[in-house]
């Protein structure tokens, strides 16, 4: 028997969108087509402005294609009300920015337990501790849980920002220029860091500057006129 093929996490289909302005309405997507499946690390280049960041955050839910559609498992989610998307979003999505967005006076620990406080209610104290001492493990800084974002080092805060990521056990994980504000090394350690986590079935989309750690990506696309095109890391498209 053949083994049927698994079901993809994520499948964009001829994705639009225009940016309606006060000028000429413009095609920022023009029919991008992905598809993510668990376990897949996926790289995104593409020049300054060509619409990496509107990707990410159609796929994440914080806004709506024009057209195409988006399908999260056999969901279509194309056009969901803000409402449910919301919930999806806390539900199925880790995201890690360019900054790293945590609570100063909070010990890492407890930044990383805020996401649990709106995904999940509050659980049992044993069990949230647990679930966070777990995702600081996971990226390497369970020993700096204690210690308050000023006095941990910028790879070291986008550690913990990634294990805030990953509590909530997401399906997929977004990252967003994750390495912009770190040098080199530090850099080369969060995207190690950030390809680990799809060894455990979470999907990766990694936006990024930067050819080498694209390289380290299963997959890399380079987005120019609004559209997807496969290639290396090395390939520069022409536009
Ligand atoms: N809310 C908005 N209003 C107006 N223009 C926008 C808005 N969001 C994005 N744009 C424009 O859409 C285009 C794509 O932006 P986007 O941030 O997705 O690009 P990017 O590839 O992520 O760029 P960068 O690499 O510089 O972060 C840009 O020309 C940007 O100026």
């Amino acid at each position: 028997m053949i083994p049927t093929p698994p079901q993809p996490l994520i499948r964009l289909t001829g994705l639009t969108k225009t940016l309606k302005g006060q000028e000429e309405p413009r095609a920022i997507l023009a029919g991008v087509d992905l598809t993510v499946h668990a376990g897949d690390s996926i790289a995104i280049l593409g020049r300054s402005g060509s619409g990496k960041s509107t990707l990410l955050s159609l796929i994440g839910l914080f806004d709506r294609a024009d057209g195409g559609q988006y399908l999260l498992g056999e969901r279509d989610i194309t056009r969901l009300p803000e409402r449910k998307a919301a919930a999806l979003r806390s539900a199925e999505f880790g995201f890690v920015f360019q900054r790293f967005f945590l609570l100063k006076h909070l010990t890492a620990a407890q930044n990383v337990a805020m996401a649990l406080v709106n995904g999940q209610g509050w659980l049992p104290r044993r069990k949230r501790r647990a679930k966070v001492m777990a995702a600081l493990e996971r990226v390497g800084v369970a020993h700096l849980a204690k210690h308050k974002p000023p006095r941990l080092s910028g790879g070291e805060q986008q550690r913990v920002a990634i294990a805030r990521a990953l509590v909530r056990e997401p399906r997929v994980l977004l990252a967003d220029e994750p390495t912009g504000a770190l040098d080199t090394d530090t850099g080369n350690l969060v995207v190690e860091v950030l390809r680990s986590t799809t060894e455990q079935g979470c999907g990766l989309v990694l936006v990024t500057h930067d050819h080498d750690h694209a390289a380290k990506m299963g997959r890399v696309f380079h987005l120019s006129d609004g559209l997807l095109h496969q290639g290396s890391a090395s390939a520069r498209v022409v536009v």
